[in-house]
């Protein structure tokens, strides 16, 4: 059994992936620390866990919770993993940071975009991004993996295929996003009050996204050239789920490409990428509770643009699961074990 903990287990991330953790059969749950709820058993706080989980909440004494761990996972508001990282990593434990802390090879731009200064670079730059569908092999040897943003994770996934075999102009990418409520976190914010936004939608963060920089690097990385794009991220008036359009210029005719062939090779390996036919558009109900990101793809050939639809659940495939996901290929366990799970529906 993989020893696990997760640091900040009371936040909506790291509650789901206790939720995960809790039926998980090669792991088993040492320390969940919380500052505010330290003393209280989890079930107390969060009383759907009952009878799945039953432990107190800690103190981040991080010493004694990486003695006591193979793997920490932590889920805290950026600014805060790295100090707790180092430690971990010192005493020869594996990290997975939920935030975008690790996210960067470039700390230059973390700090510029998230407005905290980075303490540790070479941390930043020897960790690995934890996008198992373009990383995995990587993942599998590191000891300090950034998992990925939720945004991003929709928004990479959309373009890979199209990246990949070079049939877009990347100066004319365009990202349109919707995510769920539960994306803003547990934290009393003004913004997620019910009277705020329920039946109401908005675009918020236009040009200046923390997402937009972390999208760049990994496109970037993959075109072998700079690329930029335009992401503009709006609140929905649901809990869960993240649906990402995206729209790019293709370089050559439209007649000469077999989009739904192109994305069905490109994850023809991976389970938890569900390509669906041409002409299917996949809503964000049809991965809630799961790691799926599932996508429909088509080309507008009046415009000659591709347009591609992704959807996943943010608190899974764009949290948790995907930190799950890392977690087995790091440890050598197979890649759907706790993971493999029906969408909730309706
Ligand atoms: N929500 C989402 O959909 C996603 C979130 N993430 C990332 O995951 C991380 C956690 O997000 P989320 O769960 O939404 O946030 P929440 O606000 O819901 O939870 C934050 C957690 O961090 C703890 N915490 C807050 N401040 C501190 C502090 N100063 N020192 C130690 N612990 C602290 C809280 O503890 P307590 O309240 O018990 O004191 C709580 O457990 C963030 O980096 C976020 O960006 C990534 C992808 C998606
Ligand atoms: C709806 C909502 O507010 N979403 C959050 C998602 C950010 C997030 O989760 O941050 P990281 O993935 O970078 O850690 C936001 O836009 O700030």
């Amino acid at each position: 059994m993989v020893k696990v903990s997760i640091i900040g287990a009371t936040g909506y991330a790291g509650v789901e992936l206790v939720r995960l953790l809790a039926l998980h059969s090669e792991v088993e749950l040492m320390f969940l620390t919380s500052q505010t709820y330290s003393g209280q058993k989890i079930q107390d706080v969060y009383p759907h866990l009952r009878g799945f989980v039953d432990k107190e909440l800690r103190e981040q004494n991080i010493e004694e919770i990486a003695e006591g761990s193979d793997l920490v996972f932590l889920a805290l508001p950026h600014g805060h993993a790295v100090a707790v990282a180092e430690k971990v990593l010192k005493m020869g434990k594996k990290v997975i940071d939920l935030g975008a802390d690790l996210r960067f090879r470039d700390t230059k731009t973390y700090e510029a975009w998230y407005k905290v200064s980075h303490e540790n670079p070479v941390l930043s730059r020897d960790a690995v991004y934890g996008l198992p569908e373009i990383n995995r092999n990587r993942i599998k040897e590191a000891q300090a993996v950034g998992n990925p943003g939720c945004y991003p994770t929709s928004a990479v996934l959309a373009l890979y295929p199209l990246i990949r075999q070079n049939i877009v102009d990347v100066k004319t990418i365009i990202i349109d996003s919707k995510s769920g409520v539960s994306g803003a976190g547990r934290g009393l914010v003004l913004g997620s009050l019910y009277p705020e936004c329920a039946e109401s939608v908005k675009a918020y963060n236009v040009g200046k996204h923390r997402h937009t920089p972390e999208i760049e690097q990994i496109l970037s990385e993959l075109a072998g050239t700079d690329v930029t794009v335009s992401f503009t991220p709006h609140l929905i008036p649901m809990t869960r789920g993240i649906l990402s359009t995206v729209y790019a210029g293709l370089t050559c005719a439209a007649k000469d490409i077999d989009i739904e062939g192109l994305y069905r090779t490109c994850y023809r390996d991976e389970y938890f990428v569900r390509v669906q036919p041409k002409g299917v558009w996949p809503q964000t109900k049809w991965v809630t509770g799961t790691n799926f990101c599932d996508i429909g793809v088509d080309i507008d050939a009046r415009t000659n643009r591709v347009v591609v639809t992704a959807v996943i659940d943010n608190l899974v495939k764009g949290a948790a699961g995907q930190a799950v996901q890392n977690m087995n290929l790091m440890f050598g366990i197979p890649e759907k074990t706790g993971l493999d799970l029906v969408p909730l529906y309706p």
